[in-house]
């Protein structure tokens, strides 16, 4: 039986450690077969050994924090196990996924000089720190929320130079071969986003994408817009080159990027188009909301969406195109409004000396004006029942199933969505027209601190679905305890408003009009929304618009499964996504020492 050349090392090691060289040396030599040999400690390639397949891993004795641990390398993580120890609690038990490790590196001590290490804050208890070690970087979760991911730097003591140099290789060679990671990074940061921290927030996530060896090329936007004009002019070498471009900023940076690369993957023609599939998106938050990263990550946490990325996770997302008569198309991935929602944002424009009051004094001033608008909606409802009430998570089974039942006949987002009257599925379109107070189209969960359990509660992040809310006209009353439950439950079905799953929506503005708020955008004009299922990643869309003119919203929405670079991440496309392939990291990058 031929095994994996880390089992032979393994068990080399882990006598080595215990003094047993000699002996174990003689056993493996009696097991591996005529004309092979172990060459040296660290040196052998490939044995053939008679041995239990399950028997894959053996142990060696580390010191962590000052207590013995024995430390043993399963088919899938690293396991280190607590050995007696002198302090009145226990230890708990720590078993690393190899995907869930940035690097593994040795560090080697010079010279005689050891520290006195106090090992677990006893006046007594003193024992002296060996001079090598191995040290794994990898990530803790939040007790509390465990979405919420902080670094944590593993450093495992022991006397022996060759032990430390053979685990730190070994773990090094595991995390290559479990997962792809990105080697090539283009990165936009937004200076002028958020608080206007993106560049130094971006300085303290940089070290996790060195650590697993990323490449990343940043540029600092210039304008509004600068980011989308870039990606699209990016050359088809440069497209290639990649595999992957990171926003570092908020929610209007990302749809830009998204936006910019649709723009690119849309056109059939151009050669570029292929490149630009195998891209993915992520989002690191450093903007005002960051609806984006905390609906992917569940949390605002910059480290988290960092060591999503570097790790190479990889999700769908479902993106909205949303058709105007008057403008470009506008891909999404969180929400349009039309109402309500769009009033606030334009007036509180004329409040910005106010500062972060603006919004709430315009909402307020908005609720007692009580407008409603007149409109036509048609949308075309989801078949799928899958959902309930449950909440978009990690492994969502909900978003799992709908990349299952894709519908390869859906359009793409290359052509315009399509209005009620002219869809091949026309007869099943609904209609109602009616005064609305408020109307959105909502693709993704839309999580944020304000609404920590997402605008709407029960959407997902890749299920293929819109959920068209449609509040109807009201008093401020009711209205006011419709707005104030959002931030606790979402939007809700009640007596004046409507929540229906969809996969097109059209709006047609009646008489006065409001504008479209689109991921926070202004717009005018009519829109048209459709959906399409997509394989790939996650990257969510959507559109909008505004009006002043006869609004007919359309929104198109494909789920693609693409690696999540982002952490979050991801990328959203007009055609079927294919997913990246991730070339392992060169065994310099994961051992720079
Ligand atoms: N250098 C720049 N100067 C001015 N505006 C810029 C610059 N770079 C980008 N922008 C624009 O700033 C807008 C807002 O940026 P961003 O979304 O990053 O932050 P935010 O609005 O504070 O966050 P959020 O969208 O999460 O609320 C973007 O739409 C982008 O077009």
């Amino acid at each position: 039986m031929q095994l994996p050349y880390c089992w032979a090392r393994e068990l080399l090691l882990s006598t080595s450690y215990k003094g047993t060289t000699r002996k174990l040396k003689k056993a493996m030599h009696r097991k591996t077969r005529q004309g092979h040999s172990l060459s040296s400690l660290d040196g052998v390639a490939e044995f053939d050994l008679e041995a239990p397949a399950d028997d894959l891993s053996s142990t060696a004795l580390f010191i962590l924090q000052g207590q013995n641990v024995s430390a043993r390398l399963t088919k899938s993580a690293l396991q280190l196990t607590h050995q007696g120890s002198c302090c009145p609690w226990r230890h708990e038990d720590l078993a690393v996924p190899f995907s869930e490790i940035f690097m593994a590196a040795k560090r080697e001590g010079r010279g005689k000089h050891k520290a006195a290490w106090c090992s677990c804050s006893g006046p007594f208890c003193r024992r002296t720190k060996p001079a090598h070690c191995v040290i794994v970087h990898t990530f803790r979760r939040d007790k509390r929320w465990p979405c919420n991911w902080r670094p944590l730097r593993l450093t495992l003591y022991a006397e022996s130079a060759e032990l430390v140099s053979q685990w730190a290789s070994d773990i090094s060679d595991a995390v290559r071969v479990s997962s792809s990671r990105p080697q090539s990074l283009l990165v936009f940061v937004n200076p002028f986003g958020g608080t206007r921290r993106a560049a130094a927030i971006w300085q303290t996530v940089l070290p996790v994408f060195q650590l697993v060896g990323a490449k990343c090329e940043v540029v600092e936007t210039k304008w509004a817009a600068h980011a989308r004009e870039l990606v699209e002019k990016l050359s088809l070498e440069e497209l290639q080159r990649h595999d992957g471009i990171i926003a570092v900023g908020g929610d209007g940076l990302f749809q830009e990027l998204l936006n910019g690369l649709l723009a690119v993957r849309s056109n059939q023609q151009d050669a570029r188009s292929v490149a630009a599939k195998r891209l993915r998106l992520g989002h690191v938050p450093a903007g005002s909301t960051d609806a984006v990263a905390y609906s992917i990550n569940g949390t605002r946490s910059a480290f988290t969406a960092a060591a999503h990325i570097a790790l190479g996770d990889r999700m769908g997302l479902d993106v909205m195109r949303v058709d105007s008569s008057q403008a470009e198309p506008v891909f999404s991935v969180c929400y349009a409004a039309y109402g309500y929602m769009a009033d606030l944002v334009q007036s509180s424009e004329h409040l910005r000396w106010l500062g972060s009051l603006r919004l709430g004094l315009a909402g307020a001033l908005n609720l007692l004006r009580g407008k409603s608008y007149q409109a036509q909606v048609h949308y075309l409802p989801s078949r799928s029942s899958t959902g309930g009430k449950l909440e978009c998570q990690s492994s969502c089974a909900i978003c799992a199933a709908a990349v299952e039942h894709e519908h390869p006949n859906l359009p793409d987002f290359s052509r315009p969505s399509l209005s009620a009257s002219q869809h091949s599925h026309a007869s099943q379109w609904q209609h109602q027209n009616g005064q609305y107070k408020s109307i959105m189209v909502i693709v993704s969960p839309c999580r944020s601190d304000m609404s920590p359990a997402g605008l709407s509660r029960y959407s997902h992040l890749s299920d293929g679905r819109i959920t068209l809310v449609l509040v109807k006209r009201c008093s401020v009353l009711q209205y006011l305890r419709f707005m104030a439950t959002i931030p606790y439950t979402g939007v809700q079905a009640g007596p004046f408003a409507d929540l229906i799953h969809a996969k097109a929506v059209e709006i047609i503005p009646e008489g006065e009009e409001s504008l479209w708020n689109i991921d926070g955008e202004l717009h005018t004009g009519s829109i048209k929304a459709q959906e399409r299922k997509r394989h790939s990643t996650a990257i969510p869309a959507q559109a909008l618009l505004p009006a002043a003119v006869p609004l007919a919203a359309r929104v198109q929405e494909r789920k693609r499964r693409s690696p999540a670079i982002p952490a979050q991440a991801l990328l959203p496309a007009a055609v079927p996504l294919q997913l990246p392939r991730f070339q392992p990291l060169d065994e310099a990058r994961c051992n720079p020492s």
